[in-house]
């Protein structure tokens, strides 16, 4: 079953799947490759831009490209209209390529209508949040003031909901599901270390196991008030997905429950998946490459209009990272290439790139375009046959110290360095 699966993925791309003793599931090799040649490309299963990044980069909701032309995407940082921000000079306009922009009616953006159409066809027409009083607003609300990650296992619930009323076949609706491990929420983030004096695991878990419940019963609230609006509302706020309106979605919603897709146990375990499967997205936001092309400009117009901006984005930034030092609203800071401009920072799923097992060495980057896709990078040569690894973790660091943020992923990691460096 895994085979055939990923070999429908795959395609043509120059890798396969493999099994590799004591890690499980792998990527392999099927070509030589060059340090900085590009593997293989794909696009998340699901996605999301981090709810605190987008206080500051607006970018579409379903490639996650930065939408709207250079002065909206400053206008957008610096919270002005756009008509307040230093008008970018002439010369500038041939390395820009604008974005277009266009929104669903509960306010989500995409870059083109075909993404707003992908997004509604491949979930959004059950997660939609047209009217500010409906359940699925409440959702929104909670998952942002508790744990993001519940809007992507919410994403996964309505793309398993919407395969399954296009095809009936359940198996295939959650195979890109079940090829990930999936623990239970609660058993992946809690360890002994974190109890409190006198709790026990069994209380500390309940504590997890509670606010789950209370997601999933609002979740639920939310999908079927938008499957009624779904099923009596019409026209469909898209034209192009008129099938959705033609389903039963009343029944899709019991057929899917009874092969156990909407359950408690089922959501736990998606949001478990994600805690030790998903990969950080961080897309570069345009103005840097426009930065980094004029960086040595003799230009005088261009040099001061670069300079202002940046001086204005930088303050703006500032402000956003003292007011919430507890969250990552820009991962600036750590990006060397990075020349003032905040990046488009979220979290993804990818069905192959996610596949692929750590290394402490690894031989693969994941980079990606500013069109938002993700591409898998030889960072080293790699030959036929070779397992395809990536990082989990940040490398820089000594061998206990990286044993101890594997742990999370429930592996102890044998790479030839880890081996070495315990001798
Ligand atoms: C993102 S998944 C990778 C695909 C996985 N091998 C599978 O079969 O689904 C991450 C999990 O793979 C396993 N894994 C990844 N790298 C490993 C390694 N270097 N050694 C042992 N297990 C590893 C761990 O179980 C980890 O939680």
């Amino acid at each position: 079953m895994a085979e055939e699966y990923f070999a429908k993925l795959i395609g043509s791309k120059p890798i396969r799947y493999g099994l590799v003793d004591g890690k499980g599931k792998a990527l392999i090799s099927c070509k030589t490759f060059g340090p900085g040649e590009p593997i293989f490309s794909e696009k998340p299963y699901v996605a999301m831009q981090h709810i605190a990044n987008q206080a500051l980069i607006q970018s579409c909701e379903n490639c996650h490209v930065t939408v709207g032309s250079i002065e909206e995407q400053l206008a957008h940082i610096l919270h002005v209209e756009p008509a307040a921000v230093p008008k970018m000079p002439e010369a500038l306009q041939k390395d820009v390529h604008n974005e277009g922009k266009c929104a669903c009616a509960c306010g989500a953006v995409y870059c083109s209508p075909v993404c707003r159409s992908d997004a509604w066809e491949r979930y959004h027409c059950l997660l939609c949040t047209a009217h500010p009083d409906t359940p699925m607003h409440d959702f929104f609300q909670h998952a942002t003031d508790t744990n993001e990650i519940f809007i992507l296992a919410a994403q996964v619930i309505a793309r398993v909901l919407v395969q399954y009323a296009k095809t009936s076949n359940v198996e295939l609706a959650r195979q890109p599901v079940d090829m990930f491990c999936k623990l239970p929420w609660w058993e992946v983030v809690t360890s002994t270390a974190d109890l409190e004096e006198g709790q026990t695991m069994e209380e500390y878990c309940d504590i997890f196991r509670h606010l789950l419940e209370q997601t999933f019963a609002i979740l639920m609230d939310g999908l079927q008030f938008n499957i009624a609006h779904l099923e009596i509302h019409e026209p469909h706020p898209d034209e192009d997905s008129d099938f959705m309106t033609t389903l039963s979605w009343t029944n899709v919603i019991a057929d899917c429950t009874r092969h156990g897709i909407i359950n408690v146990d089922f959501f736990a375990r998606i949001v478990g998946m994600f805690e030790m499967n998903n990969i950080s997205m961080e897309v570069r936001h345009p103005l840097s490459h426009l930065a980094e092309l004029h960086e040595d400009t003799d230009n005088a117009v261009i040099a001061k209009w670069l300079s202002d901006v940046q001086t204005q984005v930088h303050a703006q930034v500032k402000i956003y990272q003292d007011d919430d030092d507890e969250e990552e609203v820009t991962n600036e800071d750590e990006d060397e290439n990075s020349i003032g401009f905040p990046d488009m920072d979220g979290t993804a799923l990818f069905s192959l790139i996610c596949t692929m097992n750590h290394s402490c060495e690894p031989n693969v980057a994941v980079c990606y375009e500013s069109s938002g896709l993700a591409t898998a990078v030889a960072l080293t040569p790699i030959k036929v046959g070779d397992e395809l690894n990536i990082a989990y973790i940040e490398t820089e660091q000594d061998v206990e110290a990286r044993a101890h943020d594997l742990s999370e992923y429930k592996f102890e990691c044998h790479c030839p360095r880890c081996i070495a460096e315990r001798e």
